[in-house]
């Protein structure tokens, strides 16, 4: 491919030309989509974490006639109540998942002296709330979430602790900025030539979306590398599609793989990002789940969208497709790469934390007036 992505140059000429004898091929409907996407991109300028300004504006349009207290009364159940008054911070006294609590609270309290009064309601949970077509309406705060849903998405408090913990990560993987640092390094010193011609993945069984690829890894095992892991919910073999639970691999150890998969878990899997970082080319399955920042990635261009209810011929077929198109491979890879390293970095989080809790603040109708059943934070 003869043009860079980069400074919005349209790729569609070189594109076509090198591949134009394999127009009526097997491939054909992938360049077509690979070409259609390159035609529609552009560079989103990210001054301001602003490549995530319509995530927070789409989030907020459904409230824009202003929320008032019976709404909010209506969802304090649903998640972990919060308030922010004179630039102090005050929460329940329990909140479900303390550590992912603090996680969040790591953002809040580093933005408090520029935070007006407000209170919100924060999920911790891994679902979100508001459907759409049922239960009840109002304003909550989750990290991940459908187009069936109405929660307000937030930058997950795994970005600082309480992300899930497995035996590498006993803490929980969190300290988003000591990750960038550690799996760019490690993927910058690993040359795309020397990584393993191999599909690769490992995490637990969460959902039944990941079974295609595991199954396929069986069958197929010069092809694919992917084995399931245990987590805290497993009880036998049968958690784990009937095989011994497999030993764990850090995110660096990821790297060595040219071909990386990215599933939904229970909501959204929090390795998609870090797996981006390490210019390998990411298969992401399902575009159903998102977070806030996955707006800013484009498929074709930052990775390969697959299916969710692809089979294991259907993932076969595109791994097969990114060995045969080196270049092309390379070029998902390395721009995948570009756009969490540059537009994903711990001070787009804290903006958007701002720009978020800004724009909602404006939209309460009422005089926040403190709940003395709150602890203080800070
Ligand atoms: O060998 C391994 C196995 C897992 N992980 C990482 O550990 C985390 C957990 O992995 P997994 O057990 O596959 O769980 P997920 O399904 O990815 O995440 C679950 O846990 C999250 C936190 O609760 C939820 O947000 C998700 O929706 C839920 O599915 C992920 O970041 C993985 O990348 C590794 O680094 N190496």
């Amino acid at each position: 491919i003869e043009c860079s992505l980069e400074d919005n140059k349209k790729c569609t000429n070189g594109f076509e030309n090198k591949y134009i004898e394999e127009a009526n091929t097997k491939y054909s409907i992938i360049f077509k989509q690979i070409e259609e996407a390159r035609k529609t991109f552009t560079t989103c300028n990210n001054t301001k974490c602003s490549c995530y300004a319509s995530v927070i504006e789409n989030d907020l349009k459904i409230f824009g006639d202003g929320i008032d207290k019976a709404m909010m009364e209506k969802v304090a159940s649903k998640g972990t109540k919060y308030q922010i008054i004179d630039h102090h911070l005050y929460r329940d006294k329990n909140c479900m998942f303390p550590s992912r609590c603090s996680g969040i609270e790591h953002f809040i309290i580093k933005l408090l002296p520029k935070l007006p009064n407000m209170e919100l309601i924060i999920n911790t949970r891994d679902w979100p709330q508001i459907h759409k077509e049922y239960g009840i309406f109002g304003p909550v705060f989750s990290f991940s979430k459908t187009g069936d849903y109405h929660d307000i998405m937030y930058p997950t408090w795994s970005f600082w602790e309480g992300g899930p913990a497995i035996s590498l990560y006993p803490r929980g993987i969190g300290r988003w900025d000591q990750h960038r640092e550690e799996i760019g390094k490690v993927a910058n010193e690993t040359a795309w030539e020397n990584k393993i011609l191999k599909a690769f993945f490992r995490g637990s069984r969460t959902s039944q979306e990941r079974d295609a690829l595991i199954i396929l890894s069986r069958e197929n095992p010069e092809l694919v590398d992917a084995k399931y892991t245990k987590n805290q919910a497993w009880k036998s073999d049968a958690d784990t599609l009937y095989a011994s639970p497999a030993e764990e691999v850090t995110f660096t150890e990821h790297c060595k793989y040219k071909y990386l998969f990215n599933f939904r878990g229970v909501a959204a899997s929090f390795r998609f990002k870090h797996i981006l970082l390490c210019k390998s080319v990411v298969f992401h399955v399902g575009h159903e789940w998102l977070e806030f920042f996955y707006s800013a990635l484009k498929p074709w261009i930052h990775y390969v969208p697959v299916d969710s209810n692809s089979r294991k011929e259907d993932l076969k077929f595109l791994i097969e497709f990114m060995k045969k198109h080196d270049d092309v491979a390379k070029e998902i890879a390395q721009d995948g790469f570009k756009i969490i390293w540059n537009n994903l970095k711990m001070t787009d989080i804290v903006c958007y934390w701002r720009k978020l809790l800004l724009k909602y603040a404006k939209l309460l109708k009422y005089k926040v007036k403190k709940d003395p059943n709150l602890i203080r934070i800070s």
